[in-house]
């Protein structure tokens, strides 16, 4: 049985609520959550005041904005970004190697210049709410959804990111192709108890470790649970059995 505290260090809890009120109930209705996930529905209400709510609280920060733009300007939002000294920060691998580099280049620059620790750059290889078929179909990608998946984590590590976000149902594959010092962060957990929502390649909590993930990120299970205190427990429990 893996130790509780160990557990909920690789759950990242997405605060995906609309203003710093609702905000902050959250995060300290769960004070044993370590990790919240800042993405773009909070950053674009109320912007970098977040994070200094989460870093007075001791938090640590995944600030999830999913940069996707021309190599000039993702790497001038890396900069800004990293500046405010979060743990974690997301870029389209879709980008492109050109913005790829350029971003982890300049990521390192804007928090050696604002003397913070630098960090971890991760790209988005293919985001959970797409289903084989939308690839094909919708996006018109002309390969297995695994193999584009693979293709864009390799995209990822050639261009000197830390990690990718992945789906659970690929984190095996890519964890055996990118070894392990690749950070993968799994959103699209789903426990066997809880509404799939737009998730469609999820996988439960147990199952997204036992592929190979270093973190969970987990909103809507928990966030918009009754009793949310009770959802984290009940991740948390399961997540004991196999770490
Ligand atoms: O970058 C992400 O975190 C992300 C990538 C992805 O492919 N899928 C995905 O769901 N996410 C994020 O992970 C969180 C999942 O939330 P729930 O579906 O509520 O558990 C959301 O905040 C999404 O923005």
């Amino acid at each position: 049985m893996g130790n509780r505290e160990q557990v909920e260090q690789r759950v990242i809890v997405a605060l995906d609520v609309p203003d710093e009120q609702a905000a902050i109930a959250l995060i300290d209705q769960l004070p044993q959550v370590v990790w919240w996930k800042v993405g773009l529905e909070l950053f674009t209400s109320i912007g970098p005041k977040i994070l200094e709510v989460l870093k007075s609280r001791q938090k640590r920060i995944f600030l999830d904005l999913k940069f996707d733009d021309i190599p000039n300007t993702v790497a001038g939002a890396c900069r800004s970004a990293a500046t405010y000294g979060v743990d974690l920060l997301t870029i389209h691998a879709t980008a492109g190697r050109d913005a790829l580099k350029a971003a982890t280049e300049a990521a390192q620059e804007g928090a050696a210049k604002a003397g913070v620790q630098p960090p971890k750059l991760i790209a988005i290889t293919l985001l959970t709410s797409i289903s084989a078929r939308q690839l094909a179909f919708d996006l018109k990608i002309p390969l297995e959804l695994p193999e584009y998946a693979l293709e864009m984590a390799l995209l990822a590590q050639e261009s000197g990111l830390d990690g990718v976000v992945c789906s659970p149902q690929e984190a095996a594959q890519l964890r055996q192709t990118c070894g392990n010092d690749f950070l993968l962060v799994c959103p699209g957990v789903r426990p066997t108890w809880a509404d799939k929502g737009d998730q469609k390649r999820s996988l439960t909590p147990a199952q997204a470790i036992i592929a190979g993930a270093d973190y969970l990120v987990i909103g809507r299970p928990i966030t918009t649970a009754t009793e949310p205190e009770l959802a984290w427990k009940r991740i948390s429990e399961e997540l004991t059995t196999v770490t």
